[in-house]
């Protein structure tokens, strides 16, 4: 019998990278354009200074703050020398304003950008654009739970998701494992093409309504329902707990430290000993020097969401406070990668 009407296992022929980046990338010139109306490379050039000194300098909060000087970071514009932030020559030479080179102008007419003004609302307020303003107070949280919504975003995530799911797929090491629990799993796109990889496997897609529905039909229509199921409920509740395998698949990169700890510990109280943790994302190096594509992404993440992209090193420490053993980190594909742990 044919599980998998859709063949999941199948690679396409060519490489989607820079059309991805395009999406993932699209948010990062207004952080660039927002620090340039601040003049604040001129102000760092005089003032080196720590993550905190610019928080205070500018009335900035960490997490947006800390995305902010990834994003210069990765470009090769600061360097950090044990936690201080110091101008490169680059840097130097094109983003400070006493420079004869300063090409600061250059970008001075798209300040009004709508995204470069609301950057520098969340750099001071630390909450995602249009959360806390009037404008229709816009929480991505709270229309997910519409249906109209959580339909297109659904679309986005599963289309996104067909190529990375494989590339995911492919490079897990499943032995010996029997149950996978896709945590804010959106369409199933992932426990499908991991099921379709790893045969011996089941997998339970677990999310909130409406998109348990929207991910029931999408499971049905690949063809893969006699081996994913679908459960419905409240991450931060608890989870079922007869499955070996947990995976987070671009789920934890939407909240803030204090909502990815308590996944975590939902997580370690639900897995059997011996279980095995996976999250799926766009990962930061552990110097936090890049990549430049995931450093342009949380830029979207930070404007959006409460989260970003997170590092290797911040993901590591949070699942040792909560009792996972890290392990080594992998790239898949598209500037995606996935980080093991176990209980
Ligand atoms: C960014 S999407 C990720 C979807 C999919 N895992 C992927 O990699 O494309 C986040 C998902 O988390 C789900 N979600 C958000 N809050 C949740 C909650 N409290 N309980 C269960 N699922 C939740 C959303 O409905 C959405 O499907």
């Amino acid at each position: 019998m044919v599980l998998c009407m859709t063949d999941l296992t199948a690679f396409p022929a060519t490489d989607p990278l820079g059309i991805y980046r395009y999406r993932d990338g699209l948010y990062a010139v207004d952080l660039v354009t927002a620090a340039l109306e601040l003049d604040f490379f001129s102000w760092l050039a005089a003032h080196p200074s720590t993550l905190d000194q610019i928080c205070a300098q500018y009335g900035f909060h960490s997490r947006p703050a800390d995305v902010m000087m990834t994003l210069f970071a990765a470009n090769g514009w600061v360097r950090s020398v044990d936690g201080v932030f110091h101008l490169t020559e680059v840097a130097l030479e094109y983003l400070v304003a006493s420079s004869e080179w300063f090409l600061g102008p250059y970008y001075a007419s798209l300040h009004e950008r709508p995204i470069a003004r609301d950057f520098l609302q969340v750099l001071r307020t630390d909450k995602p654009a249009g959360w806390s303003g009037d404008k229709a107070s816009f929480d991505w949280h709270k229309a997910m739970e519409q249906e109209d919504f959580a339909r297109k975003f659904t679309a986005a995530m599963d289309c996104r998701g067909r190529y990375l799911a494989q590339a995911l797929a492919k490079k897990l090491d499943l032995t010996g494992r029997s149950k996978l629990l896709d945590i804010g799993a959106g369409s199933g796109i992932y426990a499908c093409s991991i099921a379709a990889e790893h045969t011996h496997l089941r997998a339970v897609v677990f999310d909130q309504a409406p998109v348990d529905r929207i991910a029931g039909k999408l499971i049905a229509e690949r063809g893969c329902a006699e081996r994913v199921s679908v459960t419905t409920g409240n991450m931060f509740d608890g989870l079922p707990t007869d499955c070996d395998v947990h995976l987070y698949s671009n789920v934890l990169h939407d909240w803030g430290t204090a909502e990815v700890k308590k996944l975590l510990e939902v997580s370690y109280a639900a897995l059997p000993a011996g279980g095995l943790l996976i999250i799926h994302d766009a990962f930061i190096n552990a110097e936090k020097t890049g990549p430049l594509h995931v450093a342009e992404y949380s830029c979207l993440l930070m404007h959006s969401t409460q989260g970003k992209c997170y590092s290797v090193g911040e993901y590591a420490e949070l699942l040792s406070e909560v009792g996972f053993v890290p392990g080594a980190y992998q790239d898949t594909a598209v500037g995606r990668g996935f980080m093991v742990a176990g209980k």
